[in-house]
């Protein structure tokens, strides 16, 4: 791999190797765009193929928080780690402690919370080492877990869909497929459920999907089924990538609105939904709940205001509808117009030298 090509191709700012044999840290760092502020994204955990694979995963995920940290407004540029290895069988105290070392030495370059295979425990080890940690325990005045108020975000970006689609915001009475009830859906659900919509889930993990049958009357389908399920809207929340040339033709829906990053394959996916129709709410715009909860503790956490600020995930999908409608452009290569426009101009204006820059890490101190 050609790494500083690799680096070139989106601008990326910094990659870096973090290594601790005792405790078997191998972490990747990856600094996509600071213009807005720190870099501020999670740290996932998980069994990498090879090296390489892990790289490209940091760097893509890295960039995807660029443009999500600056779609919901906030004043944070993206990141994000990996840390290759089996998160059921690999962690250690040592491990995360080394890491926050790591971190602490970018002095607030980079910021991290939870992403798959992390959890709020880890980000308290991490925690013991540098306060450019988010997602910690509610008990050190932070936020805690960011997976059920991502999915408040995702019920509210799918409330909006649902107007655009069929011309009122109400989920009484819609089918909703999901795939994947994990942290984000089962919360996801439930507002659905409460709602008065019918459910139709699957998940690879028994477990999960019982407790979906079990709290919300869900019906179920094996899990290469669910694209074929004749539903009102389709919610991925497990994988990336779901949407590709061969899931693509066997959708139903009017809508597609759920967590997962990265959901389309490829940007000419984007492309085909649009011309059948189908209501598609970019993924880093409806699944932002999450950072904006976390990036609210770099302030001093205020729930309500940070509740306040996802709610609004309602109307910034909305405006990505009228951006898509009014440059008749796809609603994926809408966002990322939002998003470029809000780096382009900051780029701008952040450019005159002050010698005490005032920013999110310098307005508490913690
Ligand atoms: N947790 C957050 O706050 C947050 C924020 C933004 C984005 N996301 C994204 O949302 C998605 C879900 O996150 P989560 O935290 O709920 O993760 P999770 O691991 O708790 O849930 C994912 C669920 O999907 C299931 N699954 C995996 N592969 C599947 C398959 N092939 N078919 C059906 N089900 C499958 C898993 O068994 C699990 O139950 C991920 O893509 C994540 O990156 C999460
Ligand atoms: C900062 C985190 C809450 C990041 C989250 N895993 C996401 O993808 O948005």
């Amino acid at each position: 791999m050609k790494i500083f090509e690799s680096l070139g191709k989106y601008d990326y700012e910094q990659l870096v190797f973090c290594h601790d044999e005792s405790s078997g840290l191998k972490a990747i760092i990856a600094i996509h765009d600071t213009t807005l502020g720190p870099a501020l994204g999670g740290t996932r955990m998980w069994t990498y193929d090879s090296e390489e694979d892990a790289i490209v995963d940091a760097l893509r995920l890295a960039r995807g928080m660029t443009y999500k940290n600056a779609a919901a407004g906030l004043n944070l540029g993206g990141g994000k780690t990996v840390i290759i290895g089996d998160p059921k069988k690999d962690k250690n105290e040592a491990m995360f402690r080394a890491f926050g070392r790591f971190i602490q030495g970018l002095n607030g370059r980079y910021i991290t919370a939870e992403d798959v295979g992390t959890t709020v425990e880890d980000m308290d080890l991490i925690h013991e080492e540098t306060r450019f940690v988010t997602g910690i325990s509610p008990a050190f005045g932070s936020s805690g877990n960011p997976s059920p108020v991502t999915a408040y975000g995702c019920y509210m970006g799918m409330k909006a869909a649902a107007e655009e689609a069929f011309g009122d915001d109400s989920l009484e009475g819609k089918t909703v497929a999901v795939q994947g009830v994990g942290h984000v859906a089962y919360h996801l659900c439930k507002y659905l459920h409460e709602e008065g919509a019918k459910l139709i889930v699957t998940d690879i993990n028994q477990e999960n999907m019982q407790r979906a049958v079990r709290d919300f009357d869900a019906e179920t389908v094996d899990p290469d089924r669910i694209y074929d399920v004749d539903c009102d809207i389709f919610s991925p929340c497990a994988l990336g990538a779901i949407i590709n040339d061969d899931t693509i033709d066997r959708l139903s829906c009017r809508v597609i609105a759920g967590s997962a990053n990265n959901q389309l394959k490829e940007d000419k996916h984007g492309d085909i939904l649009y011309e059948k129709g189908i209501v598609y709410t970019p993924d880093y715009v409806i699944n932002a709940g999450g950072v904006i909860n976390v990036a609210d503790e770099l302030i001093g956490y205020n729930r309500d205001r940070a509740m306040k600020k996802v709610e609004g995930i309602y109307q910034k999908i909305q405006r990505i509808f009228e951006i898509s409608k009014r440059d008749h452009i796809p609603s994926n290569q809408a966002a990322d117009r939002m998003a470029e426009e809000r780096i382009q101009s900051m780029h701008h204006s952040r450019s005159t030298f002050l010698m005490n820059e005032r920013n999110i890490l310098n307005m508490v101190t913690r």
